[in-house]
Formats: C-alpha cells, sequence, structure tokens
C-alpha cells in the first residue's frame, strides 16, 4: 500500500467572483496524497472545501495554483487519451442516492451505461454481456439479480446507493472520489454502506477519497485522515491518531461534536466545546480572521 496513485500539491481552487469582483479563493494551497487501495478522509465542516477539493480531483473546479497529479501524471495537462482513460480510472459516488440516478432508467441501462460509453463509438454491449456483467455488478453490492429490470423509484435510499456504487465499479477503477456517500442515510444503513465500501475495497484494491463532515462515518473507514478547516489542511496523518487523539483544536472540536448516547459524558463533551469554540475564537480574533 505505498505506491502512490494521486498526488495533490500545493493545490489552489478560486470561484470567478459575483459581478465581476475578486475570485473567491475557497481552496489555500492543499497538499495530501493518495496510495494505491488506501482509504483517504477528509473531513471538515460545510464551507470548508471538501467537495471542491473532490470536484477538483474529477476535473471539475477551477484550479489557480498547484497541481493534482494522478499515477504521476499532472491532470491539468494529459493528452486526449490519456483524459479518457483517467476517466475511467476515477469514479465519483455524490451524497444523493435520490437524485443521482436517471429515474427514467433501469437498474441494467444505468450499470451498462458507462460500458457502453466506454466502447469505441458508443456501441451497445450484446444482450448477453450486458445481463453477465449487470449480474455480476449487482451481486457484487449485494443486490439480487432480477433488480436490474426495475427503476430505480423501487428502491429504497441505502439499495439506490448500492446501485451508485455498483455503476462506480463498473469500469473496475483505481480510484473513486466519494462525496458524502452515506450522509443521507440512517444509522443502520450508513454502517451496512460502510461496511461494503470497505468490501468492496479488500476485494478490489481500488482507494478511496472519502468526503464527509463526520469524524465518525470517516473513522470507521479511513487508513489516513486530512482535516480540512476553511480551506486549509490542519491535521493529516493515521487515521487513529488524527480521529482519536487530534492534535489541532479544530479537530478536536469536530470529535466532541460527535453526539455520545451518555448524557454526563455529553455535558462533558459540550463543556468541553465550548471551551475549545472560545480558543478558536480568540485565535481567529488574533489572526485577524472574520469569524
Ligand atoms: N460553483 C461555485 N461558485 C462559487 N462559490 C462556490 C461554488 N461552489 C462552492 N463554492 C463556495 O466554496 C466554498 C466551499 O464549498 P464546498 O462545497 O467545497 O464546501 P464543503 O466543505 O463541501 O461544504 P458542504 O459540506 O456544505 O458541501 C463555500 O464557501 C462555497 O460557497
Amino acid at each position: 500500500m505505498t505506491e502512490r496513485l494521486l498526488d495533490i500539491d500545493d493545490l489552489v481552487v478560486e470561484y470567478p467572483g459575483r459581478r465581476r469582483g475578486a475570485p473567491v479563493r475557497v481552496l489555500h494551497g492543499v497538499s495530501l496524497d493518495v496510495r494505491r487501495g488506501e482509504t483517504v478522509g477528509l473531513v471538515g465542516e460545510s464551507g470548508s472545501g471538501k467537495t471542491t477539493l473532490g470536484r477538483a480531483v474529477l476535473g471539475l473546479a477551477p484550479v489557480a495554483g498547484g497541481s493534482i497529479r494522478y499515477g504521476g501524471r499532472d491532470i491539468a495537462h494529459l493528452s486526449r487519451t490519456e483524459r479518457r482513460s483517467l476517466a475511467t480510472e476515477i469514479q465519483v459516488v455524490f451524497q444523493d442516492p435520490y437524485s443521482s440516478l436517471n429515474p427514467a432508467m433501469t437498474i441494467e441501462q444505468v450499470l451498462t451505461e458507462p460500458l457502453t460509453a466506454r466502447r469505441a463509438g458508443g456501441a451497445a454491449l450484446s444482450r448477453a454481456d450486458a445481463g453477465r456483467r449487470v449480474r455480476d455488478l449487482l451481486d457484487q453490492v449485494h443486490l439480487p439479480a432480477g433488480a436490474g429490470d426495475r427503476l430505480p423509484r423501487e428502491f429504497s435510499g441505502g439499495q439506490r446507493q448500492r446501485i451508485a456504487i455498483a455503476r462506480a465499479l463498473a469500469l473496475e477503477p483505481r480510484l473513486i472520489v466519494c462525496d458524502e456517500p452515506v450522509s443521507a442515510l440512517d444509522l443502520s444503513t450508513q454502517a451496512r454502506v460502510l461496511a461494503l465500501f470497505r468490501e468492496i475495497q479488500e476485494r478490489t484494491g481500488v482507494a478511496y477519497l472519502f468526503v464527509s463532515h463526520d469524524l465518525a462515518v470517516v473513522r470507521h473507514l479511513s487508513h489516513r485522515v486530512a482535516v480540512l478547516y476553511r480551506g486549509e489542511i490542519v491535521e493529516w496523518g493515521d487515521g487513529d491518531q488524527v480521529t482519536s487523539r487530534p492534535e489541532h483544536p479544530y479537530t478536536q472540536r469536530l470529535l466532541l461534536a460527535a453526539p455520545v448516547p451518555e448524557p454526563v459524558a455529553q455535558e462533558q463533551r459540550r463543556a468541553d466545546r465550548h471551551r475549545l469554540l472560545e480558543t478558536q475564537r480568540q485565535q481567529d480574533e488574533q489572526a485577524g480572521v472574520l469569524a
């Protein structure tokens, strides 16, 4: 698990300003890497820039500086053929299983579309090949073979997310950007989908860049964790270390924000959290950052 797959170096992303105003910088020199077969968790609260970073890896964000290298090649300077191959090797699973699947397509169509799109001239798969592939993909995400004939609306949120994962697996990627893939699911469904992510990784060796606002979710899956705060990485390293014994006050705050069932412990955590918030506010004030 040592070979580097993705290298993000000093990445700056700026969105265009409103009404010809100055561009808005949302990532301020972010560096991290993902190795083959590992999960890197990217955690931070709303607006910290997690989705933007995931989109940048997919070539969908306005990069203003730094670089993103995949397999050693800068994704900003790829030939057409390399770009096509990259589009196969990096896939994405989005947060919302209700809007990420075309409601008019059967599950078989959803799962064969990426395969058809990759074939020369978009040639359709033979009926037998498509059937085999769909059965295999459904099996990988533990859905029954008969699911192929049905429409997305016939499935629960958790099942839809399994279908989205199967679609991402169709092209046998090396990296999947998972953008809050369990946030829309209830807790027990979350646990089952997270177990599925892990099982797929063990079997296929796929790597994940796993974006979540929830430290508990990230902890469950990640070998290494990066904590993003206002567009900067404030903590980055071993998953257990960052999620259980964080050094940065912001990560400590995120950890304390995760609910615990026991009321006394919860009260203690709330007090700790307020203390940390106050420290952070004072530090920000001293650094001249507007809250
Ligand atoms: N297309 C865009 N144009 C302008 N600003 C944007 C655009 N997309 C995101 N932003 C801004 O960039 C910042 C980071 O947003 P981003 O969605 O990456 O954060 P996030 O950590 O994923 O938050 P959330 O969990 O709420 O999605 C926010 O201030 C957001 O308003």
